[in-house]
């Protein structure tokens, strides 16, 4: 049904014509837009005198990590202006500002996921928000399923490489309109997680094994999934036959989106469940498991991730002068 709308003024008209071109433009770029992140990230700045180098998100149980943080400054996800709301068990919701030794770190204490209801681009939205306080380092951890029949509970995996299910199926962070100051339309993916870090990385963890620590580690592929489901037999079985080592449901797109800033990723999966790939099992993934893997784990993963933080800091002194304790 056509549907004709009079005016009586040409103000009218005008007030009319730019609520539409506003409303279209808002359909794309709401909750994602340079300037709203460059504004969340000046209201974050003017609240605190650090100036982070170091992004840390937390994934789920491995909040502890925050806790190796001198914080400086704490804030509640809620009283961040825009910012999403953690509503997910074992993300507190906090991002902290702080230093680890002497490099400035800012830590997101939980994050959110697009099975919560949000969009992908709101998910993405902290890792932006980070990139605009002066993060150049990025480390994302999460708690996945050990698709790999090597992998145990306890493990960890250095992600070297991620298959991305949503946005094969064109569910991507970086889709709408592209700003180029975030990065380029058709970003390559390649190199999307850094081979200094992983190998530094890597050569952090060869020392608690030879401590005579249990925890074993590995470099394999991280594939993400929708959720909130666990995966049913006949898709863990796909993704085994894929060569997928983990899955989870977060960090692929963070990733991406950090990779398109410039930023420097770094990604690891904690094991926190083994994927049962047989249907004469009993036993079932459950959210309280992978919290509590998490926990078990605490203080060798704050030991590890504070010690890259210290590497990625050591590094900056050998290239700069100025160092990253956040006060150059
Ligand atoms: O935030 P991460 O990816 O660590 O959380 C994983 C995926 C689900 O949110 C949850 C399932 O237990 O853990
Ligand atoms: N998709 C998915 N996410 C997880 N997070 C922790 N364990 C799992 C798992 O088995 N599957």
């Amino acid at each position: 049904m056509d549907c004709v709308i009079t005016f009586r003024t040409r103000r009218d008209y005008r007030l009319y014509r730019s609520f539409i071109r506003s409303a279209s433009k808002n359909l794309f770029v709401s909750g994602s837009s340079y300037e709203l992140i460059k504004g969340i990230a000046d209201f974050l700045l003017s609240r605190t005198d650090l100036r982070p180098k170091i992004g840390i998100i937390c994934g789920s149980g491995l909040g502890s990590v925050a806790t190796i943080l001198d914080v400086k400054k704490e804030f509640s996800y809620s009283e961040i202006p825009h910012f999403p709301r953690s509503t997910v068990p074992g993300h507190a919701g906090k991002l902290l500002f702080g230093y680890m030794g002497n490099v400035a770190v800012m830590c997101m204490q939980g994050r959110v996921h697009f099975y919560e209801g949000y969009d992908l681009v709101k998910c993405v939205m902290p890792v932006r928000v980070m990139k605009l306080c002066g993060v150049t380092h990025i480390i994302m951890s999460n708690a996945a399923g050990g698709v790999n029949e090597k992998y145990n509970v306890g493990d960890i995996m250095i992600v070297k490489d991620h298959v991305n299910f949503l946005g094969l199926g064109g569910l991507n962070p970086l889709r709408g309109p592209n700003d180029d100051r975030w990065g380029p339309r058709f970003v390559a993916l390649n190199k999307a997680y850094d081979q200094w870090m992983r190998k530094k990385a890597k050569e952090l963890a060869s020392q608690y094994q030879q401590q005579g620590s249990r925890t074993t580690f590995h470099e394999g592929v991280y594939a993400v999934v929708g959720g909130p489901n666990f995966e049913t037999v006949a898709e863990l079985r796909m993704l085994r036959k894929m060569g997928i080592d983990a899955v989870g449901m977060s960090t692929a797109t963070e990733a991406i989106a950090a990779h398109h800033c410039g930023m420097t990723v770094f990604a690891f999966s904690l094991i926190t469940n083994k994927c049962v790939l047989e249907y004469d099992v009993e036993e079932m993934p459950n959210h309280e498991e992978v919290i509590e893997s998490g926990l078990k784990q605490e203080s060798l993963v704050k030991d590890w991730v504070s010690s890259l933080v210290q590497a990625v800091g050591n590094q900056w002194l050998m290239h700069t002068e100025k160092g990253c304790n956040g006060l150059d």
